[in-house]
């Protein structure tokens, strides 16, 4: 039976008196990259820090392969690889000793050992550095160490708590291609609190707020729901309101300025194209268009109020 390669049924965890997560749902079933987006303290790590065995939950059951990771956690930890968010790196090791250390640590056969060092060097990019010592790496490099002795054994699950955090723009860039490669034969969930990342990443987003899953759902679902739903156009020679109304798509128009109008459309990705082709034919002199984007704050009020009406809705 092909079981899912993560399933997490009902996972609360309580620090002493308050709740950082509850009743959380995910499931992965095949190859690629899953985002768990959330802000500050919204319970990312809590969620990692359980799925990979490292921090006991106080309800739910995680299941690595069809693994019960509380009942089995010898088994199901050979089927993850984990990059916590503070690397757990020893700097007076070389990069060769430290994943040497790591693999014998996952309980691998010494055999597969040399061929497996090998393998993760070469994916991350470090085999040159193989003889240096981890204080001597910058911080990307460090990091690439950090993702070699999460996929040293070869999991089916690699589990990444905000790896492009800390770095600078070319080490992001560097790592996020790195993500990419290592997703291409196995599942990655990773964590960011940055809304772009996870759309330039990942297949699948769940978006975490105080404890609680408040999206979850298909890259391409989300950014439809996310579509801008209106723009301002400023025109030197605006037409009269209902002209507006005559491009397909357009519900409603606001009055800005006397060169400036707020249109209001359905979500139809082309609505820039039909308003600049409208604005020829009629004279308009448009002079900017601009979409307006909704801040990754507002979509997670929208979210969270979404998700209390559904709750409320629900338990009526
Ligand atoms: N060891 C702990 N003891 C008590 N409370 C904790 C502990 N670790 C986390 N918390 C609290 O649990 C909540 C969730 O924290 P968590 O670290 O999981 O969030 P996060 O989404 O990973 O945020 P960040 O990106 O800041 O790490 C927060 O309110 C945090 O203050």
């Amino acid at each position: 039976m092909n079981h899912p390669i993560l399933k997490i049924e009902h996972l609360s965890h309580r620090y002493s008196a308050s709740w950082a997560i509850r009743d959380i749902y995910l499931e992965i079933s095949q190859t690629g990259i899953v985002g768990l987006l959330g802000s500050n303290g919204a319970g990312k790590s809590t969620t990692m820090n359980i799925m990979c065995g490292v921090l006991n939950q106080t309800e739910g059951k995680v299941f690595i392969d069809g693994i019960d990771l509380s009942k089995d956690p010898e088994s199901a930890k050979k089927r993850i690889g984990f990059l916590p968010q503070t690397p757990p790196l020893y700097l007076d090791l070389t990069v060769d000793e430290y994943l040497r250390h790591c693999a014998h640590f996952r309980l691998m056969d010494s055999a597969i050992i040399p061929a497996a060092m090998e393998e993760a060097k070469e994916r991350c990019g470090i085999a040159h550095f193989s003889n240096r010592l981890i204080r001597n790496l910058s911080g990307g490099y460090r990091q690439r160490v950090g993702i070699a002795q999460a996929i040293i054994h070869r999991p089916k699950l690699v589990v990444l708590d905000e790896p492009t955090n800390g770095l600078d723009p070319n080490q992001i860039v560097e790592v996020r291609a790195l993500i990419k490669e290592i997703a291409k034969d196995r599942a990655v969930i990773f964590s960011s609190h940055i809304l772009s990342e996870v759309q330039l990443l990942c297949q699948e987003i769940t978006m975490i707020e105080d404890g609680k899953i408040v999206f979850a759902d298909s890259m391409e679902a989300f950014n439809n729901y996310v579509m801008p739903h209106s723009a301002q156009v400023t025109m030197a020679n605006p037409p009269s309101p209902g002209e507006f109304l005559t491009i397909p798509g357009v519900t409603s128009l606001e009055e800005l300025t006397e060169t400036t109008k707020r249109i209001f459309f359905n979500g139809s990705p082309d609505i820039t194209e039909l308003i600049i082709e409208a604005g020829v034919r009629n004279g308009w002199r448009i002079r900017e268009i601009h979409l307006d984007k909704t801040s990754i704050d507002e979509i997670f009020a929208q979210l969270s109020n979404k998700k209390k009406k559904l709750t409320n809705e629900n338990s009526i």
